[in-house]
């Protein structure tokens, strides 16, 4: 199963999105996005996910690594992209919670174990 996911940048901040109590992972912090579905692209999986459960428009302009995290009933791909803001105001949908967080804040969130190695990508990317 692909899921793509955004790293949502605005003024030197990237939003981060904490899951709600009754979804899987509940309460962990993850970068919003979701599952690729049949016949879309990443770009375009990306793009609807935000737009549905944040309602916010983004465009997405750089890829990242792909993780492949296992667990014990499913393998996921998680697929990340940098994206721009394009427009929208945030209304969680689906999520408990929301922060425009800073590079440095990025390592204290209790994060869904397939994100650890995207932030720390991402951190490599902007500090490099
Ligand atoms: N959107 C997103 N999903 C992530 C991240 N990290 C991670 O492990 N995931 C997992 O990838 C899946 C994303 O699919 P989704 O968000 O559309 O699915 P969902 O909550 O309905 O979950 P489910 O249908 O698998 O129970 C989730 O099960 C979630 O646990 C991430 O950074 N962003």
């Amino acid at each position: 199963m692909k899921v793509i996911c955004a790293l949502l940048e605005q003024h030197g901040r990237v939003l981060v999105t904490q899951r709600s109590e009754n979804m899987r992972e509940p309460l962990l912090w993850e970068f919003p996005g979701g599952k690729l579905e049949a016949g879309e692209s990443e770009q375009e999986c990306l793009v609807r996910e935000l737009r549905e459960e944040l309602t916010l428009s983004v465009e997405p302009v750089l890829r990242l690594s792909p993780v492949v995290h296992h667990s014990p009933d499913r393998t996921i791909e998680l697929i990340p992209y940098i994206c721009m803001y394009h427009g929208g105001a945030i209304q969680l949908i689906e999520h408990r919670a929301y922060q425009w967080a800073k590079q440095d804040e990025l390592p204290n969130y209790a994060w869904c174990p397939a994100d650890l190695p995207i932030v720390q990508e991402y951190l490599a990317l902007k500090r490099g």
